[in-house]
């Protein structure tokens, strides 16, 4: 695998490497669960102190394996600072081994246990620690574990801690049938698991802490990893500044293709986030009708009226990236607009529209391409449902990436970039302010930029999905906290595009 310039971007591995890891980590440093367990409890007792210092009642609540083990080091250590802990525990036996000296630390030293009682209710807590299942859950819970995470939900005002991962999620897909800890705070332990970022996970874990439980790198340095995350600090690093002696003719030319009747804003918001990401020049090849009115909106975009395909060569000969999807509707326009493009050999994103007709002609050879899709339109271009593909969203786009051999950006919370033969990453930003039409033509102008202005210094198709796509949640983020998520436009986007694709400037 190979993740070009984006290789620093942290990794986030599964549940099974993260048990090599630390037989790796006992095996070598001489560590053994106990070391392990004392300081993934530690750690998070540090946590908790360090975000809700005034919490004088900690509820706790223990599993029966290793992450019940960690919620009772974590009790032990609030109980005999002053605080008043209460430990609720499910019927199972406590398993042997560092958990169950664990539990029998806590009650020898005198610490409150009870077993949970669905009819009697949760107590009164400042803060609940979630110390039910970790990385061993593998299937859903029942019994009186779905009852006490059914308390948590309904019950209870407190804010939530979960140790590793909240319980009910399972940390390699972040897929859960509905039952899991929906916390404030997620504290995972050694290192951060693919389900913590995507998905229905992203949103049951809250913020995300990662504490290695100073075990170093190297442990991890045999296993691949599932993931990378893109994060908004690295977008400096991705923007230099421009070169003083720059031209147009550096930085390329998108030609957006779309806007079939009825849908001529769709092509209008992507050819202006092509602009405001930085292309040398935008073309926009669209119906008659639409002309006037992006030209008044945006006259730097050269907008021509196209009404068949031959209209379209003399812009595709002029073109280096090619945007196209847009409202381009499913009639035979957008058809014979869609053939010509994909007849050239120019680098490609596709979206919307366009995607939906691949799916329809099962076609497999889409050359130097991004596909956008989001869920729906994935889930038609694997003959799959949307459950299945959001059942595990990175293997989902790592099966679509194969399937058409390019490189795809799997949309929604936490949207996932794959490509054949590159570590799939996620984008950490993003918010659901941007669930609203016109936000995904937004995101397919960004990429097509990126890709335009990267050549010919070779900016991959992966690269610039990722770049873009983080880009785009990041400007969504940063629009958001401007007046907030409802009613947010995708419009709205632009100038921040235009402010997170510059670098700080220099004194
Ligand atoms: N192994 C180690 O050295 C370390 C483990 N740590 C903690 O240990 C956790 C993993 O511990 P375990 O492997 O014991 O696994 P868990 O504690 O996550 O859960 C396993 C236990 O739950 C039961 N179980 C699983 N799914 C269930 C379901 N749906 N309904 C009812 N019971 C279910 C299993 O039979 C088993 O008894 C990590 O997430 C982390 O919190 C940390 O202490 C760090 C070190
Ligand atoms: N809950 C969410 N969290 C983060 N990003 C989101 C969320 N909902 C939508 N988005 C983002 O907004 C965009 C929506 O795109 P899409 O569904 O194609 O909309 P449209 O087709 O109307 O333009 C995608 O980039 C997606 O990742
Ligand atoms: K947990």
């Amino acid at each position: 695998m190979r993740n070009g310039f984006l290789h620093d971007l942290p990794k986030v591995h599964r549940s099974a490497a993260v048990r090599v890891a630390e037989q790796v980590a006992m095996s070598r440093v001489g560590l053994d669960e106990d070391d392990l367990m004392a300081r993934a409890g530690l750690a998070a007792w540090r946590l908790l102190l360090d975000r809700w210092p005034e919490a004088q009642r900690i509820g706790v609540v223990c599993g029966p394996g290793n992450n019940g083990g960690d919620g009772y080091v974590l009790a032990e250590l609030a109980r005999s600072s002053g605080r008043h802990v209460f430990v609720l525990r499910l019927g199972d036996e406590v398993k042997a081994g560092a958990a169950r000296r664990a539990a029998e630390a806590y009650l020898l030293a005198g610490g409150e246990a009870a077993t949970f009682v669905v009819d009697d209710g949760l107590p009164q807590v400042d803060v609940w620690v979630d110390a039910l299942f970790g990385i061993g859950l593998h299937r859903a819970l029942e019994g009186a574990a779905a009852d006490l995470v059914a308390a948590l939900d309904h019950d209870n005002a407190a804010p939530i801690l979960a140790l590793d991962i909240p319980s009910g999620v399972d940390a390699d897909s972040g897929h859960h049938d509905g039952v899991a800890v929906r916390a404030d705070v997620t504290l995972a332990f050694i290192a951060g698991k693919p389900g913590l970022y995507t998905g229905r996970g992203r949103v049951a874990a809250g913020e995300v802490v990662i504490d290695t439980l100073g075990l170093a790198d190297h442990v991890f340095d045999d296993l691949e990893p599932a993931a990378c995350i893109a994060r908004i600090a690295a977008l400096p690093r991705w923007f230099p500044p421009r070169a003083r002696d720059a031209h147009k003719g550096r930085f390329g030319h998108v030609l957006c293709i779309g806007g079939d009747r009825g849908y001529g804003g769709a092509l209008a918001l992507c050819a202006e986030a092509a602009l405001r990401t930085g292309a040398g020049l935008v073309s926009a090849a669209t119906r008659a009708e639409h002309v006037p009115a992006l030209l008044a909106r945006r006259p730097e975009c050269m907008t021509r009226a196209v009404d068949d395909a031959s209209e379209l060569q003399p812009l595709l000969d002029a073109a280096s990236v090619i945007a196209i999807g847009p409202g381009l509707g499913d009639g035979e326009w957008g058809a014979a607009m869609l053939d010509a493009a994909l007849a050239t050999d120019l680098p490609r994103v596709l979206d919307a529209d366009a995607l939906n007709a691949i799916a329809r002609r099962d076609a497999r050879t889409l050359g130097d391409a991004v596909i956008t899709p989001h869920p729906g339109e994935a889930a038609r271009l694997l003959g799959e449902t949307v459950a299945e593909v959001e059942r595990d969203r990175v293997q989902a786009a790592r099966r679509l990436a194969g399937r058409y051999a390019c490189t795809v950006v799997l949309k929604g919370a936490g949207s996932v970039i794959a490509a054949p033969g590159e570590i799939p990453a996620i984008v950490d930003a993003g918010n659901p302010g941007m669930a609203t039409g016109g936000m995904g033509d937004v995101l397919t102008g960004t990429i097509a930029a990126l890709l335009a202005q990267g050549r010919p210094q070779g900016l991959s198709c992966f690269e610039a999905a990722v770049c873009g796509a983080l880009l785009h949640a990041a400007a969504g983020d940063a629009a958001a906290r401007d007046g907030g998520e409802r009613g947010l436009l995708p419009s709205d986007l632009f100038p921040q595009l235009r402010r997170l694709a510059n670098p700080v400037a220099r004194a």
